[in-house]
C-alpha cells in the first residue's frame, strides 16, 4: 500500500502503528536513500561470515524483509529471530514469512528485554536511531556481549554531521530526495515533526565510537548516502 500517512495533519508523535505498519514497505523504500542497495549489500557482506545452522537477530525486524531476502540469498541453513515491538508489524512480518516459505522465530519485546544468545550475526537497520542514548550504548554493550567471538554486526543508522553547513545542506539533499519520491513538502514537513525527539541521530564518528567503546575491534561504514550510513562491525 501507498504511503500517505502524513498528507494529514498530524496529532501525535511518530509511532509504528497500525496505520504505519500497513503501508511500511512502502515507505521506507521511498524514504530510506538507495534503501534497496543499503540491504543487498548488508546481506552480501552477512553471509560471508555466515555459517550452517547459525543464529541470526534482526532488531527491530519490522516486516522481516531483511530476514527473508537474506534466507533467500544465503546458502546456508540459519536460525533466523527477528525482534520487533510494534504487533502491527509482527502481523506482516508473520504473514509474509509464511507467503514466502521461511521459517523465522518472531518475538514481540522490546530490544532491551531479549537475552540474545550465541549469536554469530545481529543486523539492526534503521532502528538503534530509536533508542534512547543511554539505553542505546547500553544495548550496544549487550550486543556485544551476545556474539559469538568473531560475531558480526551490521546496523544502519540516520546520521548528522557535526558541521552545522553540511549538516543543513544535507536535510536539504534529503528534502529534495523525499520529493523526487512524491511526497510533498507539507509531508514532509509533517512527518519531520512527528519524528522529532523521536528518531535520535548521532554522527558517524559517535556511531564509531559507541561501537568500539562496546568491545568490537573494528568498524567500518560499507555504505554512506549524505545522512543515512550502513556499518560493520566486528567482536574479535
Ligand atoms: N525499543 C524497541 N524494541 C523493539 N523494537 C523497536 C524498538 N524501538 C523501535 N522498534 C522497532 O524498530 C523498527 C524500526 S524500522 C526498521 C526497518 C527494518 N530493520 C528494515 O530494514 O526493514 C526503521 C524505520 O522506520 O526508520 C520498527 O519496526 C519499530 O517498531
Ligand atoms: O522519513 C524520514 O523523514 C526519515 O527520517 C527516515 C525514516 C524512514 C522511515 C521511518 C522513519 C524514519
Amino acid at each position: 500500500m501507498v504511503d500517505k500517512v502524513f498528507k494529514k495533519s498530524i496529532t501525535k508523535q511518530f509511532e509504528f502503528d497500525e496505520e504505519v505498519a500497513s503501508v511500511f514497505d512502502d515507505m521506507l523504500n521511498r524514504s530510506v536513500p538507495f534503501y534497496k542497495e543499503m540491504q543487498r549489500l548488508s546481506i552480501n557482506f552477512a553471509c560471508n561470515f555466515l555459517e550452517e545452522n547459525d543464529k541470526v537477530y534482526d532488531l527491530g525486524c519490522s516486516t522481516a524483509s531483511t530476514l527473508i531476502e537474506l534466507s533467500k540469498h544465503c546458502k546456508n541453513n540459519l536460525k533466523l529471530i527477528g525482534i520487533d515491538n510494534s504487533s502491527a508489524m509482527l502481523d506482516n512480518a508473520a504473514k509474509k514469512a509464511g507467503a514466502f516459505g521461511v521459517d523465522i522465530e518472531l518475538i514481540n519485546a522490546d530490544l532491551h528485554d531479549v537475552t540474545y544468545e550465541n549469536a554469530k550475526l545481529i543486523l539492526s537497520n534503521y532502528t538503534l536511531q530509536f533508542i534512547r542514548p543511554l539505553q542505546r550504548e547500553k544495548l550496544v554493550k549487550k550486543i556485544y556481549d551476545s556474539l559469538q567471538n568473531n560475531g558480526i554486526f551490521i546496523f544502519s543508522e540516520k546520521v548528522i554531521s557535526s558541521n552545522s553547513t553540511l549538516n543543513k545542506q544535507s536535510i536539504d539533499e534529503y528534502y529534495e530526495f523525499k520529493k523526487t519520491q512524491g511526497y510533498s513538502e507539507f509531508e514532509i514537513s509533517q512527518k519531520r515533526e512527528a519524528l522529532e525527539n523521536v528518531l535520535i541521530p548521532y554522527t558517524e564518528e559517535e556511531n564509531k565510537k559507541m561501537i568500539l567503546d562496546a568491545g568490537f575491534s573494528h568498524c567500518e561504514t560499507i555504505f554512506k548516502w549524505v545522512n543515512f550510513a550502513t556499518f560493520i562491525a566486528i567482536k574479535k
